[in-house]
């Protein structure tokens, strides 16, 4: 019989670890199964030392009380003392037995067992037998123990898992607070009036659900801005979820937005949430919505009109409050006139358009950018990084087709060439064409007026020596050395340098190969 009494015991502490509830049962279950009448738990009060009744169980009476035992209190309060079982044959026959819960019958017996966790006493377990000592009280009690080290195995977990959540929620906060200072709004640099206005209407926008379309070059900080809204916005302590239209292939994408039923496809084996139900509460970033094909601007359509969809291979229709917020580099008016992308669905998303101007229209911010970016990569490399002003000026020459991504990998290279952490005009270096991503056809926004087609050395662009990548092996011998004096200002010191030689070979390239030197 107490076997099976311990069973349904370990049932009732594995079903679940909310204490108020499965105390309770487990003295029910003793009451029930084990001829274990009356019972309390109590735990340790770990600020004042003493033992507060956690739970009672009493079917003559309250089952709730509020009295404490101090160590030497009582019998109960001896385990206090010193931790041991106490088994007593008759209740009256105790002189220090307290009854303060009036729950103990003094006719019957009483066994009190403390319940330890790691060898430290967290709380007592005192039950009485139904009926007068019957010889088994000895077997009684071991059963009252081993039901106690259940509890504490089952206490140990519980306050692991609570320790284990705090632990999480204070790493979640500090994330949190850390996500919302990197990804605020202080996170963008740019003090040019036309950046200016963007933030202030990005700022206005983060305050209420409606759909942005964030509109410019690559580079130019659509993403960081997309976050910057998420996080100032009331949906920031939900979820803010991206994904990149461009980066997978059409049926791929669609059970990555709307999730997909198991068996939906060969290869889903479980069930899975797409992007929508995952930003639930929250918001969505599409990002290069304009890549998209007809069938699916469709089907976002449906989802933005209605906001609910099905799973793919699923037939239940789910509802989900998304904030979407998309962002492209493409002329989507030009895709609409062309009948590449849905007028309704340009509508839809256009609600509050934001255009980030490329760097090179707003040539002003350029210094401020490279000495935020350099702060950045400085942190990131543990190092003190400065640029000098004949450096500052180079960037601010360039014409940045790549826009602040581009000038971020510019400073990461000049960073890792600087020995000593200061980065000069020989350091500046910029990659050809080829090597920048993504390619010309992308920057359908830029203004041609200010955005001319430039051709490596054609020798008709100002300062054209000084844009080509050193490293391009379509380059004569020539052509690389002087296009590294330009870069270098004609300092023959810093152009050895940029292609790895000494002083002396390149002062004997640049007599052999018949190339006159100017001065400044
Ligand atoms: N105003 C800015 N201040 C500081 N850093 C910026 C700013 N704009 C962009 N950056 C930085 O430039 C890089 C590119 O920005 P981001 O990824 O947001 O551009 P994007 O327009 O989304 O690019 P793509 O279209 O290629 O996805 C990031 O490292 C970002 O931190």
């Amino acid at each position: 019989m107490l076997l099976a009494a311990l069973y349904a015991v370990s049932r009732v502490l594995s079903r679940s670890l909310a204490f108020n509830e499965t105390l309770r049962d487990v003295l029910r279950v003793l009451h029930d199964e084990a001829g274990l009448s009356r019972g309390l738990i109590g735990v340790v009060d770990a600020e004042t030392g003493k033992l507060a009744i956690h739970t009672i169980y009493n079917p003559d009476g309250p089952n709730s009380d509020d009295a404490q035992y101090g160590p030497g209190e009582g019998v109960i309060g001896l385990i206090l003392e010193k931790p041991r079982t106490i088994k007593l044959p008759r209740v009256a026959d105790e002189p220090r037995f307290l009854n303060r819960t009036q729950l103990y019958d003094p006719e019957l017996p009483f066994i009190a067992v403390p319940i330890k966790v790691g060898g430290n006493l967290q709380g007592v377990l005192a039950v009485q037998p139904e009926g007068p000592e019957d010889g088994l009280l000895e077997e009684r009690a071991q059963f009252v123990e081993m039901v106690a080290n259940l509890i504490g195995q089952s206490l140990r977990l519980s306050l692991e898992v609570a320790q284990e959540k705090s632990t999480l929620l204070e790493e979640r906060d500090l994330l949190r607070r850390t996500v919302r200072h990197q990804f605020g709004f202080d996170s963008m640099v740019g003090r040019s009036a036309v950046m200016r206005r963007v933030f202030d209407q990005a700022r206005l926008v983060a305050k209420w659900n409606t759909t942005v379309l964030i509109r410019g070059e690559t580079g130019t900080g659509k993403e960081l801005i997309a976050n910057a809204i998420h996080y100032n916005s009331p949906r920031a302590r939900n979820a803010m979820v991206r994904l990149n239209c461009a980066a997978l292939p059409e049926n791929l994408l669609e059970s990555e937005l709307f999730g997909h039923e198991r068996g939906a496809f060969t290869g889903a084996v479980e069930s899975r949430k797409g992007r929508f139900e995952q930003a639930h509460g929250g918001t969505l970033f599409l990002d290069e919505i304009g890549e998209v094909s007809a069938p699916f601007q469709a089907k976002l359509l449906r989802i933005l009109q209605e906001g609910e969809f099905e799973r793919v291979g699923g037939s239940k229709t789910i509802k989900v409050d998304v904030r979407i917020i998309a962002a492209t580099h493409r002329d989507l008016e030009t895709a609409v006139d062309m009948g590449d992308f849905r007028e309704d669905l340009f509508y839809r998303l256009n609600v509050m358009p934001l255009f980030l101007p490329p760097l090179r229209e707003r040539i002003e911010d350029i210094p401020e950018i490279a000495r935020h970016l350099l702060g950045k990569i400085g942190n990131d490399q543990k190092r003190k990084l400065s640029l000098t002003d004949m450096a500052q000026r180079r960037l601010a020459n360039h014409e940045w087709p790549g826009n602040v991504r581009e000038l971020e990998n510019c400073l990461e290279r000049a960073a890792v060439l600087s020995e000593d952490g200061k980065i000069d005009v020989d350091l500046i270096r910029f990659p050809s064409a080829r090597e920048r991503t993504p390619p010309r056809a992308q920057r359908s926004l830029a203004n041609p007026a200010v955005n001319p087609v430039f051709s490596p050395l054609s020798g008709s662009a100002p300062g054209a020596l000084s844009e080509v990548d050193i490293d391009d092996p379509n380059l004569s011998e020539k052509e690389r050395v002087i296009a590294a004096l330009e870069q270098a200002g004609w300092v023959q010191a810093k152009a050895a340098r940029i292609l790895g030689m000494t002083p002396r070979q390149i002062a004997y390239r640049i007599q052999t190969l018949n190339i006159e030197v100017k001065q400044f």
